[in-house]
C-alpha cells in the first residue's frame, strides 16, 4: 500500500485562536505533529508532504514544500501537496488532529471509494474535509479556485463528485480539531 498512497499534511495557515503553531504544541511529550505522522507512518512510510513555510518540522526528516501561493489557508496547502504529490490517492490530515490513529486512517482508506474525487469524513453533524482521501487531479480544480480567489474548501468540495463517510461513534475523541487555546488545556489536562 506504501508506495501508492502520499500523505500530505498540511502544517501552515495562522493558527491565529491558538497563538501559537499548532503542530509544534506538546501531547504527552511528542509534538501534536509527531503525533499525526506516528498514525501515518504504519500506512505510508516516509511518504509524508509537510505542507508549511515553518522549517522547524525539517527535524522530522519528511520531505516538506511551502505554498506556491501563500495565505491562501488549506485550498492553497492542498494545491501545493497535490502538485508535489505523484501518487492518485492522497491521505490528507491537518496537524491539529492528534489524536487521530492508525486504525482509524486505515479504515478511511478501506471505506473510501476511488471513484470520488474527494472523500470526507463526517463526526455528527461536523463534516471534516482535512481528515479525507484526495484525488491528485484535485489540483487542477484548487488551481482555478485559487487563481479566482475563491478559497472556500467546503465549496469546493460540494462542486466536485465526492462522498462523506461517518466515523464510527467509539472513534469521535480521534478527530477533535484543537483551535484554541481552552481546548488544549481540556486536552493536556
Ligand atoms: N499549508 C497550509 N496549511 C494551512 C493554511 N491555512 C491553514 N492550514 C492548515 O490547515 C489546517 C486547518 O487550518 P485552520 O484551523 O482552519 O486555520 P489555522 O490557520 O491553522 O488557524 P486559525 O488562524 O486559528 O484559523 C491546519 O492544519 C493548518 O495548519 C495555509 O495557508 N497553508
Amino acid at each position: 500500500m506504501e508506495n501508492k498512497i502520499t500523505a500530505i499534511l498540511l502544517a501552515g495557515g495562522k493558527s491565529q485562536r491558538m497563538g501559537t503553531d499548532k503542530g509544534l504544541l506538546d501531547l504527552n511529550g511528542k509534538t501534536f505533529i509527531q503525533h499525526v505522522c506516528d498514525a501515518l507512518r504504519p500506512i505510508v512510510g516516509s511518504n509524508i508532504l509537510i505542507v508549511s513555510a515553518n522549517n522547524k518540522y525539517d527535524d522530522l526528516g519528511f520531505l516538506r514544500v511551502e505554498d506556491i501561493i501563500e495565505n491562501k489557508g488549506p485550498v492553497g496547502g492542498l494545491y501545493t501537496g497535490l502538485k508535489q504529490s505523484k501518487t492518485k490517492v492522497n491521505l490528507v490530515l491537518s496537524v491539529d488532529v492528534p489524536l487521530v490513529t492508525t486504525e482509524l486512517l486505515e479504515w478511511l482508506l478501506k471505506n473510501h471509494d476511488e471513484t470520488f474525487m474527494v472523500t470526507q469524513t463526517k463526526n455528527g453533524d461536523k463534516t471534516s474535509p482535512l481528515i479525507g482521501v484526495y484525488d491528485r487531479s484535485m489540483q487542477t480544480v484548487f488551481g482555478e479556485h485559487l487563481y479566482g480567489d475563491q478559497l472556500k474548501l467546503r465549496r469546493v468540495i460540494e462542486e466536485v463528485r465526492h462522498q462523506t463517510i461517518e466515523i464510527p461513534a467509539a472513534w469521535s475523541n480521534q478527530v477533535q480539531n484543537i483551535n484554541t487555546k481552552e481546548e488544549y488545556q481540556n486536552l493536556i489536562k
